[in-house]
């Protein structure tokens, strides 16, 4: 299907956007009045462009205030749409989105705004245009599609149609599934955004908070299936109203708009045909392969694997590449290109059935490609980088055979520390939407939940988990206020442990020094849960942190920081699926002393 962009979604000027979504790959735009009302560009000069880009202009938007009000008022509004007609014809397009009258309308009508629409309709179609008409969340009378259906439906003119909008539909819980009931050469134009679940205003929430379809709580392919079902085939348009996307790179949210598309298109049609999508079908991990850590000298964070029981596994025969293993945990230390660098992850490997396939996916999802050299004798990655510039590995099954690259281990790991349970990776506040999209798309991973938000000594730290079906990976993505983003507090891997205190008591042993937790926690503790004083106490002398909720129980530690990376220990036991987060403000403060 043909992909479109209003250009509301962009930052920069009109031919700013315009050449990004060009770039990107859409085939047209829908163009937004404020834009061309402050372009130095004539409609003339924009229709030399877009043939320039190849790109379509397939509506003009927004109409605004029309139906439902008095005939004086009516003739006015003809009168200004008439104008907005003609400058159609000079910039070649010929639909026009009308939104429901949010302001001015009086008449609570259907039969008048029917007749009113009908009216506009028959000057449109002296200009060879067509209206569509939108019901937005907060219409003054209009505010349901099923209504603005209604409405078209009696104005029965070729020229007014319906513009299905997911974003005013899904705010308002209103049932997708009676789009069915329209006919699909009605429905002038389909805009798709979906949105965080919040609860505010609608109008603030549509303006300020929408989100690229797959980065918000709506069901975006169920909404589009629906409209597909009723016939459908005019262009799938973007349009999101986000505060952020405003102030970022256009070139780079173009891309991140399109890649939400190509995933869309592909889930909503899995859903139509039962299992055929677009992109190659590719079942979500099923654990971590590896973690790389890169830094110009890695040797302290050799220190603090030995201390936390993993063993050296050797040493990569070409590359200044180490290997370190405890149980299935993989932690690879990479000093290659790194030089002024301070230890940070760099890489994630994850364990997938098919590693080709995943990777031709990810280039279909416009994920950028990494190049590691590799000899002929090695075996071949396939690497993708996320957002955050983190290398996404594609590799498996069972364990991957690039462990045999490396030589010349030594000692047998302890036993305590058995998998990596989770990596959380930090992003710059302006990728998060975007981070949450990729890992969605290229990876299959879920969201959990809407995520949580934590103050942190230094600000908001908004933090939202992707996981696989069965929760074998784990990544929670926090957004770090900027004044952290180059600090400890950051990054860090999660190792599974079958005894936290045991495990901490053995790296004490062996001269790990165990993040400090200050007495007032373990006060809150022990108040909050009841927990027995030698308990307390045992944990307290430790350093780890407890947590307990109706599905079981989490005990976990930290250790200090080396550059930008620590680890975690943590138990899990009955089942507990949480991150402990009400212990990651005592952790930031700590970090922060
Ligand atoms: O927020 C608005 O005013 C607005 C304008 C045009 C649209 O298509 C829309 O969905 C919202
Ligand atoms: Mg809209």
């Amino acid at each position: 299907m043909r992909r479109s962009i209003a250009t509301v979604c962009l930052s920069g000027s009109l031919v700013d956007k315009m050449h990004a979504a060009s770039a990107a790959g859409f085939d047209g735009i829908e163009m937004f009045e404020p834009d061309l009302v402050s372009s130095e560009l004539s409609p003339e000069e924009v229709v030399a462009l877009a043939a320039r880009l190849g790109l379509t202009l397939d509506l003009y938007q927004p109409f605004r205030d029309f139906e439902g009000v008095g005939e004086e008022a009516l003739v006015e509004n003809l009168r200004r749409a008439e104008a907005k007609f003609r400058l159609m014809n000079r910039l070649g397009i010929d639909t026009m989105l009308v939104c429901s009258n949010v302001a001015t309308a009086t008449i609570d009508s259907d039969q008048v705004s029917a007749d009113q629409l009908r009216r506009m309709g028959e000057v449109a179609a002296e200009h060879g245009v067509r209206i569509a008409f939108e019901a937005l969340a907060w219409g003054r009378f209009v505010d349901d599609y099923r209504r603005s259906w209604r409405i078209v439906e009696l104005a029965d003119h070729p020229n007014v149609g319906v513009c299905l909008d997911s974003f005013h539909i899904l705010s308002r819980g209103h049932d997708p599934a009676d789009i069915e009931r329209i006919p699909g050469d009605k429905i002038f134009f389909l805009q798709l955004a979906d949105a965080p679940a919040l609860s505010m205003d609608v109008l603030s929430w549509s303006r300020h908070h929408r989100v690229f379809p797959g980065e918000g709580s709506f069901d975006l392919p169920a909404f589009l299936a629906h409209v597909l079902r009723a016939g459908y085939d005019g262009p799938l348009s973007l349009e999101v109203f986000n505060d952020t996307f405003r102030q970022t790179d256009v070139d780079r949210t173009a891309v991140h708009a399109l890649r939400s598309l190509v995933w869309l298109e592909d889930q909503s049609q899995r859903i139509l045909d039962g299992s055929e999508g677009l992109l190659p079908c590719v079942e979500p991990p099923t654990g971590f392969d590896f973690v790389e850590v890169k830094a110009e000298d890695t040797s302290d964070v050799e220190v603090m694997l030995g201390q936390l029981g993993f063993a050296f596994r050797g040493r990569h025969r070409s590359k200044p590449v180490s290997l370190w293993t405890s149980g299935d945990a993989r932690i690879v230390l990479n000093e290659q290109h790194a030089r002024d660098t301070v230890a940070h992850l760099s890489a994630i490997g994850f364990l997938v059935a098919e590693p080709d396939a995943a990777g031709r996916r990810a280039q279909e999802l416009m994920a950028p490609v990494v190049h590691r050299r590799t000899y002929a004798t090695e075996v071949p990655l396939q690497a993708v980088e996320a957002p955050d510039g983190t290398e996404i590995f594609f590799g498996g099954p069972p364990t991957s055979a690039w462990i045999d690259e490396f030589h010349g281990g030594t000692g047998t790991p302890g036993e305590l520390v058995t998998a990596v349970d989770h990596v959380n990776l930090a992003q710059p506040w302006q990728d998060f939407d975007e981070a949450v999209l990729f890992f969605t798309s290229v990876l299959g991973l879920e969201a959990e939940d809407a995520g949580v938000e934590l103050a942190g000594p230094r600000g908001l730290v908004r933090s939202r988990v992707m996981s696989s079906p069965l929760s074998d990976v784990r990544l929670p993505l926090n957004v770090v206020p900027p004044a952290d983003e180059q600090s400890p507090s950051s990054q860090h891997v999660a190792l599974l442990c079958s005894d936290t205190r045991a495990a901490v008591r053995r790296a004490r042993a062996a001269g790990l020094s165990i993040l400090p937790v200050p007495a007032n926690y373990y006060d809150d503790l022990q108040a909050r849960l009841g927990l027995d004083d030698e308990f307390r106490r045992e944990l307290e002398a430790l350093g780890v942190m407890y947590e307990r909720d109706a599905t079981g129980e989490y005990f976990n530690a930290y250790t200090r920081t080396i550059g930008q990376v620590f680890f975690e220990l943590v138990e899990r036991r009955d089942g507990y699926s949480g991150y402990g987060a009400s212990n990651a403000p005592v952790r930031m403060a700590a970090q922060r002393r």
